[in-house]
């Protein structure tokens, strides 16, 4: 019987550092998302073992039993130009990294780990060990400059050498005009970025920080920046909208 599921990783650290009260969008299409997209204080965008459709991107059609999700595609894409349109926070997570990069015109790698000099990004989900399959699994260069370097001010790191987990087969090919990469793996895959002229929150992450936000420092900003974006989303929307008083006679 078909589900629409989210991970509870993604329940907890919306109650957690987020801060807020996560509310599954169910994979049921366009007409949903305009119509829920005007409740929502934030958006964002999960992973999944399941890939967006080559034709959305004009790529090659995935080699056989590559899992896709076209419900989930004909979603998300609409919401993610909707809440750009909105000003609404967006932060999109590894599939939805990737679904980010192709709302806006962007291209992927089906399988980064078959192209030359790339790496294996993939950690298979048959791993004995949770944490082999959700733990550190390379680093990534951050940009020193850019939005996620902003947000974590004050913490310890380095824009040299940040480790992040990896559990993706596909990744950003050619970036969206307005996708601006801020961090690379060894390999030069793109791993993060922001959207350009975005009103709001909006950034896109490769690597799953849901994983480990409680001993990540890194991670856990991330989720928070995301949650104070959001309520501060809420309190403007909730403002009375301002109407031109008739100037006095
Ligand atoms: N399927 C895409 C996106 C990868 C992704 O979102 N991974 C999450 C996996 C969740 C899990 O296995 O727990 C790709 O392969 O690039």
């Amino acid at each position: 019987m078909p589900n629409h599921a989210v991970s509870d990783h993604y329940i907890k650290v919306v109650l957690g550092p987020v801060g807020g009260i996560p509310v599954l969008v169910p994979a049921a299409g366009g007409a949903v998302a305009e119509e829920i997209l005007p409740r929502l204080d934030g958006l964002m965008l999960t992973g999944s073992r399941s890939n967006v459709a080559p034709g959305l991107y004009a790529g090659p059609p995935h080699l056989e039993g590559t899992p896709e999700d076209p419900a989930r595609d004909s979603t998300t894409l609409p919401l993610i130009l909707g809440a750009l349109e909105a000003g609404l926070p967006i932060l999109a997570i590894c599939r939805g990294f990737q679904e980010l990069n192709v709302a806006l015109g962007g291209t992927l790698d089906q399988r980064i780990q078959d192209l030359p000099g790339r790496m294996d990004h993939s950690t298979p989900s048959d791993q004995a060990l949770p944490k082999v399959r959700t733990g550190k699994a390379h680093a990534v260069r951050v940009a020193a400059d850019g939005l996620l370097a902003r947000h974590w001010q004050g913490l310890d790191w380095s824009p040299d050498a940040v480790p992040v987990n990896s559990l993706h087969n596909q990744g950003v090919a050619h970036p969206a005009a307005r996708l601006v990469p801020e961090a690379w793996a060894p390999d030069g895959t793109i791993e993060a970025g922001r959207i350009e002229g975005a009103r709001g929150f909006a950034i896109g992450v490769q690597w799953h920080p849901e994983y480990d936000w409680a001993e990540d420092m890194l991670s856990r900003r991330l989720f928070e920046a995301f949650g104070h974006a959001a309520r501060g989303y809420a309190s403007r929307m909730a403002q009375p909208a301002l109407t031109p008083t008739l100037a006095a006679e």
